[in-house]
């Protein structure tokens, strides 16, 4: 088999198209939908997916504001910033690139942000309302993920998800929207042993290891859905997945690629979760 390529740039464009015209009506309303992202540091890569974040933003209609500040800033300043943010009625919703430097507690800084402003989805909050099964801002590459599922409808219910990897921003909540759409799910991860035996069953497979080649052909099972979240840039300064593509897609009956996958989804979905703060709590 030959499996169908997701073209997630190709739907995420498509769907900021939709957005496109959702904005104007809000903007008609009088209401401005507004992103602030907050950048710490220098990190390339950073400032590389949080350009593409103000590129998406101004594509839509969406007006964002870029706040930069240097490594030397403190926790409590950073809190600080964070508080003004969430009184300033203008700011719909909050973004603060992650990986922030080691002297700043994370978890600190994602609590403080409003769960009305939480546009990555990573507040206590909103993983609890996601776990039950409450309308809520759902964590972004989860959500694109389950998204691209559905344009391609392809089934979840009753399918066997396998996920590989278990961090907070994609492998558990990915789970947990997979098993709200009635999916049985397995998680997998670096302790996990005999990794083979479980992806093997997997009729999606999510892999989101931060590993180049982590899965081949002889790990996936005929006709499965394979998933890559993968983003590691090579020497020569191309991006590859976690997934051996070009063996996987003659196994695969549906197949993401990277770049173009899995990462303009994620941005795109930012994008909804900013309309949907603008538009404003009463509906969540
Ligand atoms: N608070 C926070 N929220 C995030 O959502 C967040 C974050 N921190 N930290 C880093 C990760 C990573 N991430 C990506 C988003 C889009 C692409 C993306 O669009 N990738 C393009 C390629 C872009 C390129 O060429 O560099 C693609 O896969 O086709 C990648 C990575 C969001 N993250």
């Amino acid at each position: 088999m030959t499996a169908e390529i997701i073209n997630g740039k190709a739907l995420a464009d498509e769907l900021r198209n939709e957005m496109k015209v959702e904005v104007e009506e809000l903007k008609k309303q009088g209401i401005y939908p507004h992103l602030t992202v907050v950048l710490v540091g220098d990190n390339p890569a950073s400032k590389s997916y949080v350009n593409g974040k103000e590129k998406a933003c101004r594509e839509t209609g969406i007006s964002s504001d870029l706040i930069e500040l240097p490594t030397s800033i403190t926790e409590e300043e950073l809190l600080a910033l964070i508080e003004r943010l969430n009184q300033d009625s203008a700011v719909h919703g909050i973004l603060v690139q992650l990986p922030l430097p080691t002297h700043i507690r994370e978890q600190q800084i994602i609590e403080t942000i409003h769960p009305n402003k939480d546009v990555d989805g990573f507040h206590p909050i909103s993983i609890g309302r996601m776990m039950a099964g409450m309308n809520t801002f759902l964590p972004c590459t989860p959500f694109g993920i389950v998204t691209m599922l559905q344009s391609k409808h392809i089934p979840m219910e009753g399918k066997h998800a396998v996920i590989i990897g278990r961090s907070n921003i994609v492998g558990k909540p990915v789970g947990q929207l997979l098993l709200n759409e009635n999916a049985t799910v397995t998680y997998c991860h670096s302790r996990t042993k005999d990794l083979q035996q479980f992806t093997k069953q997997a009729d999606i497979l999510i892999v989101a290891v931060g590993k180049p080649n982590a899965i081949h052909a002889n790990d996936i099972k005929e006709g499965a859905t394979v998933i890559d979240v993968g983003i590691n840039r090579l020497e020569d300064g191309s991006l590859t997945g976690d997934v051996d593509f070009e063996s996987a897609k003659e196994k695969a009956a549906f197949i993401t690629p990277v770049p173009r996958g899995v990462g303009p989804m994620t941005i795109t979905m930012l994008l909804k979760n900013t309309i949907k703060a603008a538009e404003g709590l009463e509906k969540l």
